[in-house]
């Protein structure tokens, strides 16, 4: 049982794909006749040995090929949903990659609706909050993730926003500043994967041509003060993931995450998980994982889980109501 189990957790940074166990892989690739290219759950298992972001991202479109009808994205979702809810999940923002799914000839709608099938379950059953967020593929071409977002407008009511995530490397966010643009005049919110493998000037290039509201990763900014003078000074909100720093090798050891040094420059951060079933946590272990490697006070894990709500897409009264129990949760931990 996580130490933080009854501390209430926003999730901010969570890729619904990323949640597939090797069990419910196998699962789906037996109920679509789909084959996987590994022999068993162990030997897929004994994959997850990555040496960078894109050794990682070979194997996570590799396996999405088992994810094919509604019914297997509310089966990803809903199993992603029953375990977070048992380490204190309150709200979740999802991101979700539809290009890894439409180019392999699955509905764009089955893809978004047992998504949402999910997240409604999840409301009445768990009590969890949340909605989706639809990720472009910042490896692919501009134009394919123009046609996404046009895809997109029968399903704006169950949209938060948008994301850009894949290979950051050599995929600066600048080219997709049209799709963002037209994505904020459909009222959706904006956010994109930056300074995680790529330099902190991705995060400048992030804020500034795709207006994002919100930086995913974005823990490079610290080898540029100027930056993070400004991501302090206008609040922004970064969603830190050291599990995945650490299994995609951006840090040797969780003891040497940066997280001390982002939160001392007074910079926004908020912990999350990323892609939970590769990178050996979801979001209560990733706060054991800081506090067994870095030590976290109280005061600390509080403040982290204030900013993710603060960095949210929440309602104004879910937003005070989350905070109340944070507040609570600190009061009866004194
Ligand atoms: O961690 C990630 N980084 C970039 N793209 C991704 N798509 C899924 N997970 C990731
Ligand atoms: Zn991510």
């Amino acid at each position: 049982m996580s130490t933080y189990a009854a501390l209430p957790k926003v999730e901010l940074h969570l890729h619904a794909e990323g949640t597939l166990e090797p069990e419910l892989a196998f699962t789906l690739a037996r109920r679509n006749g789909v084959s996987l290219p590994f022999a068993s759950e162990e030997e897929l298992r004994a994959a997850y040995d990555f040496t960078d972001l894109q050794s990682f991202l070979d194997l996570y479109y590799a396996t999405t090929a088992v994810l094919r009808t509604r019914r297997d994205f509310h089966d990803l979702l809903w199993a992603y949903l029953e375990r977070s809810a048992a380490q204190g999940l309150r709200h979740v923002e999802v991101f979700f990659d539809p290009q890894a799914h439409t180019s392999r000839g699955v509905a764009f709608t089955d893809v978004v609706d047992g998504l949402h099938d999910a997240l409604t379950r999840a409301g009445t059953e768990l009590g969890i909050t949340g909605g989706l967020i639809l990720c472009f593929l910042r490896d692919r071409p501009v134009d394919e993730a123009a046609r996404t977002l046009e895809e997109a407008r029968t399903r704006l009511d169950v949209l938060l926003g948008v994301g850009l995530d894949s290979a950051e490397v050599g995929f600066p966010p600048g080219p997709f500043a049209g799709v963002f643009a037209r994505a904020a005049e459909l009222g959706l919110r904006r956010v994109a994967h930056a300074g995680e493998e790529a330099p902190a000037s991705s995060v400048a290039e992030a804020l500034d041509a795709l207006g994002v509201e919100r930086v995913d990763h974005g823990v490079r900014c610290l080898d540029d003060p100027d930056l993070v003078a400004r991501l302090v000074r206008e609040e922004v909100p970064l969603t830190v993931c050291p599990l995945s720093n650490l299994r995609l090798r951006v840090v040797q050891d969780l003891a040497e995450h940066p997280l001390p040094a982002m939160l001392a420059a007074g910079l926004k951060v908020s912990l999350h998980s990323d892609d939970p079933a590769y990178f050996g946590g979801y979001v209560g272990d990733t706060f054991d994982a800081v506090a067994a490697a870095q030590g976290l006070d109280d005061a600390t894990a509080a403040l982290l889980a204030r900013n993710a709500v603060d960095g949210s897409f929440a309602s104004p009264q879910r937003k005070a109501d989350l905070r109340g129990e944070i507040e609570d949760w600190l009061a009866a931990r004194r």
